[in-house]
């Protein structure tokens, strides 16, 4: 397991982890999201040894991260961190060789991920001749290079195209079938919900909702229903009790139901108004769950 446990950070005045924990398991893919400024680069530094918790711990098999274990990890920094004159081929077999790949491996290593990441018509070519999206995958294939355990990647599909995407997705998931936990922090949401296994997401300082999408899904689904009635008069719902109207178009309209509202009255309601063509509970695409963890609590608004 890949276990942060407890971690907290201020800097200064601004508290800005508070407690965050949650576990990666081997052979599984974790989608790390949050507002900006939330703190995921914050955690994923304090991993690698680049900001200091102020207390809590990260760990790789039961053992807390030093830089022994760090150099077992593959690491891609938000801040990127590519030599911008040194040509792609030299950099990657450089950064292999910095994890411990003797020559032949390194340069063979280099070779491999240039071609798997799309590279191989660039592998002479300077870093800085190539443009941003090339640039990440460069850096996505020097976080690959050295065979990690782990992989700890900071948004590391930002700036891809679809192309760049799928190369990415691929090896990631290659890698997750080996065996490697792989941690990303994305906003991509939708690329978050297809390839985690669970997902995390930090407000507040500390994770509100960890866990398989589909889970996740499922237990906030109570109180959403779609239901379609296409001769109903334009807010046929509004004064259902217990009921708020989300949204409503033609009839096809989306309600949230207070806990413990019976949803047979609202049926009862739908059929009144004529033909009912569809009356289901909805889960919340990600997105939903997204906006529900990191809006802020009522009270604290006000306060
Ligand atoms: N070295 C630093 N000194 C002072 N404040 C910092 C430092 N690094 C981060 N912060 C603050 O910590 C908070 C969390 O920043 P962090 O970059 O971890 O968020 P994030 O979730 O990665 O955001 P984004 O999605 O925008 O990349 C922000 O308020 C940021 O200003």
């Amino acid at each position: 397991m890949l276990e942060f446990d407890g971690l907290h950070k201020s800097y200064g005045g601004n508290r800005v982890l508070d407690g965050v924990s949650f576990a990666v398991a081997p052979g599984t893919m974790f989608g790390f999201c949050g507002s900006n400024g939330a703190g995921k680069t914050t955690t994923m530094r304090i991993a690698m040894g680049l900001a200091r918790a102020d207390a809590g711990e990260v760990r790789w098999q039961g053992r807390p991260l030093d830089q022994a274990l760090r150099r077992r990890i593959g690491y891609m920094p938000e801040e990127r961190g590519l030599y911008p004159k040194m040509r792609v081929g030299e950099q990657l077999a450089y950064f292999a060789r910095l994890h411990g790949l003797d020559a032949g491996a390194a340069t063979r290593a280099a070779e491999h991920w240039a071609d798997r990441l799309g590279l191989g018509a660039r592998r002479r070519s300077r870093v800085e001749e190539l443009s941003l999206g090339n640039q990440q995958r460069v850096q996505l294939a020097a976080a690959l290079v050295s065979r990690p355990e782990v992989l700890i990647l900071d948004e590391p599909f930002s700036g891809l195209d679809p192309v760049g995407v799928d190369a990415l997705a691929e090896a990631l998931l290659e890698q997750v079938r080996g065996g490697v936990p792989v941690v990303f922090s994305s906003h991509q949401l939708d690329l978050v919900e297809r390839l985690c296994d669970a997902v995390g997401i930090l407000a507040r300082g500390s994770m509100v909702a960890v866990g398989p999408v589909a889970e996740l899904r499922r237990r906030e689904a109570g109180g959403l229903l779609r239901v379609d009635v296409p001769d109903a008069p334009p807010g046929w719902a509004a004064g259902l009790p217990g009921v708020r109207v989300v949204a409503e178009r033609a009839g096809d309209t989306l309600l949230e139901l207070a806990p413990g509202t019976d949803d047979q009255a609202v049926l009862a309601a739908a059929l009144r108004t004529g033909r009912v063509a569809h009356f289901a509970r909805r889960e919340p695409s990600l997105v939903e769950l997204f906006r529900e963890a990191v809006a802020e609590p009522a009270g604290e608004v006000a306060a």
